[in-house]
């Protein structure tokens, strides 16, 4: 399977262009340095019933989540990008132990650590979820949208076992005359757009398919297909 996987990344980074997922040459895992901007872990203790309890944490950054729908074209719009957290989960499996050193890319190819998500992003500027929402819907995807069109869904926590990041989902339709640039992200963040049929779409939820994507992505498409295109 790994071989396969090998040369679907050697033929996936031939057929690539602009701003598509690039061809990852090295990974490597490490230690997490103390001044991480995105994740702090500690541990939270108290007591229960008179019994003194721990759990281990991290904490991450709240986010936001956009489900896309170009009204022009009926298609939903997603991001494909490598997860260096997804990709280290996949190739170290049940091993609890922090991996460290040189991953083995024939073994591990980088597109196991590619995922397909909904546009989303980190809210870590004085900006308000909406900004931050509209922000990622232009950088990533390249639709200018006006903050009003962008409707509040609801609020959620992401993992709660070890992490628990307050995530906000929004819905929002667009048009082809609001596609004003490529998206694929900002500074050396490279992230391609997939535009998919709703029907398409349908599938990732009704199979269940392997997206990589995070409970964030199924659980904007099952709100999309209950609300918005429920036959
Ligand atoms: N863990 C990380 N390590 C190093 N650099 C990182 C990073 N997370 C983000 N970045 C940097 O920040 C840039 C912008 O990220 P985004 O705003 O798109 O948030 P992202 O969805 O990646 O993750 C963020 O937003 C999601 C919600 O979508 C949160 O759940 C998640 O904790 C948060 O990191 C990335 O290109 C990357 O350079």
């Amino acid at each position: 399977m790994f071989k396969l996987l090998g040369a679907l990344h050697r033929s996936w980074c031939s057929w690539v262009a602009g701003k598509s997922p690039g061809c990852i040459s090295r990974i490597w895992f490490g230690p997490l340095p103390k001044d991480s901007k995105w994740v702090k872990p500690g541990r939270v203790t108290y007591i229960e019933d008179d019994v003194k309890k721990t759990a281990d944490i991290v904490k991450i950054v709240d986010g936001v989540v956009v489900v896309l729908f170009n009204k022009s074209r009926e298609k939903l719009i997603f991001v494909r990008q490598f997860r260096g957290s997804v990709y280290h989960g996949v190739c170290s499996g049940r091993n609890v132990v922090m991996s460290e050193g040189e991953a083995d890319l024939q073994q591990f190819p980088p597109e196991m650590g590619i995922t397909l998500e909904l546009c989303g992003g980190a809210v870590d500027k004085h900006k308000s979820l909406l900004e931050i929402a509209q922000e990622e819907v232009l950088e990533e995807c390249g639709y200018q949208v006006p903050t009003e069109s962008l409707q509040h869904v609801f609020d959620y926590r992401s993992g709660v076992g070890a992490s628990s990041g307050a995530m906000t989902l929004f819905y929002c339709e667009v048009c082809d005359e609001q596609k004003v640039a490529s998206g694929g992200g900002v500074d050396t963040e490279v992230i391609q757009v997939i535009e998919l049929p709703v029907e398409e779409a349908r599938k990732l939820v009704q199979t269940g398919a392997k997206t990589n994507g995070g409970p964030s992505c199924m659980m904007g498409l099952l709100w999309f297909f209950l609300h918005k295109a429920s036959n």
